[in-house]
């Protein structure tokens, strides 16, 4: 922790300026904003913007009152602009408040995600509170995993004496591969790491299954779930297992310990939207025929 030291005109702003990118003391670091001797716009917006990209100081200007903030950038005499009550503001503090008021928001759910989907991860090992159940939880992961589904849609296809029927499966299938390239791009993009209490036993993965965000299991869970509702003739039992199913798979996620909760929630909202995209591509007879008649 650095020492309280006095202050001086021309280097005090740098050596807090410094301190925020150190990580030194929260509290040395916010005294030194409201007693350092005026800025330029542009130094003062620069540190500004260092505050709002930076998750501690982001805390620190939205724990402090705003008569106390208002106080010292008034002090600072630097460029100004009037607000409804007729008091000056600096128009850096106008331009950053709302981004440091959204990145507190989004840290607090962060913090939250983590800290219910580690007390959520009790099937992550045998000896978690609920270790006996991670055999159950697997068997669940396995039914939403992507070889079955791919296996399965290829099976039905080739066994279907309709055209109707091969037309669904292998919509289907087409499907399942788009769900596999897009949670892959939106993973390797993210690149979330997934709970650090995860252990990485997991069958048959890419290489960008060790990120987390969004959860394929999820994402395939919703999209093949809106798929067998819209598409087969099931009975109201049939369709609340179905349902029942895509949930169960997304929950298994968190309680073994694969992923955070807002990855699962992610992923049925993806695996929700991407059978509208699959709805817009469906392959009809006609476009197979044209497809197969350029091949031949
Ligand atoms: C190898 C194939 C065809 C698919 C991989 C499926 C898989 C392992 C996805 C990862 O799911 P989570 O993101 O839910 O852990």
């Amino acid at each position: 922790m650095p020492s309280p030291k006095p202050v001086r005109a021309s280097s005090g702003r740098s050596s807090s300026v410094s301190g925020v990118g150190s990580g030194s003391s929260g509290r040395y670091e916010f005294m030194s904003l409201t007693r350092t001797p005026p800025l330029s716009p542009s130094s003062a917006s620069q540190l500004l913007q260092r505050q709002g990209s930076d998750p501690t100081t982001a805390r620190l200007r939205a724990s402090e009152s705003p008569n106390r903030r208002r106080r010292g950038s008034a002090s600072s005499n630097a460029s100004t602009s009037s607000t409804g009550g007729g008091q000056q503001l600096p128009e850096e503090d106008c331009m950053h408040l709302n981004p440091s008021i959204i990145s507190v928001a989004l840290s607090s759910l962060l913090a939250v995600d983590l800290w219910l989907s580690k007390r959520l991860g009790v099937c992550a090992c045998e000896e978690a509170s609920w270790g006996s159940a991670r055999p159950l939880m697997k068997l669940v992961e396995i039914s939403g995993h992507g070889i079955p589904w791919l296996i399965g849609a290829v099976y039905c296809m080739y066994k279907s004496d309709s055209a109707a029927g091969q037309e669904v499966m292998l919509n289907l299938l087409m499907a399942l591969v788009l769900d596999l390239v897009l949670v892959a791009i939106v993973k390797a993009v993210v690149r979330r790491r997934r709970p650090a209490h995860n252990r990485m036993d997991m069958f048959a993965t890419f290489s960008v299954d060790r990120y987390s965000f969004p959860s394929g299991h999820a994402t395939r869970a919703a999209m093949c779930a809106r798929f067998l509702l819209a598409h087969l003739v099931l009975a109201a039992p049939l369709r609340v297992l179905v349902m029942l199913w895509a949930v169960f798979v997304g929950l298994s996620r968190v309680l073994l310990g694969r992923h955070n909760v807002t990855d699962v929630a992610f992923g049925f909202f993806m695996g929700y939207c991407q059978y509208n995209l699959v709805e817009a591509l469906w392959l009809s007879p006609a476009t197979l025929q044209s497809m197969m008649g350029q091949l031949e």
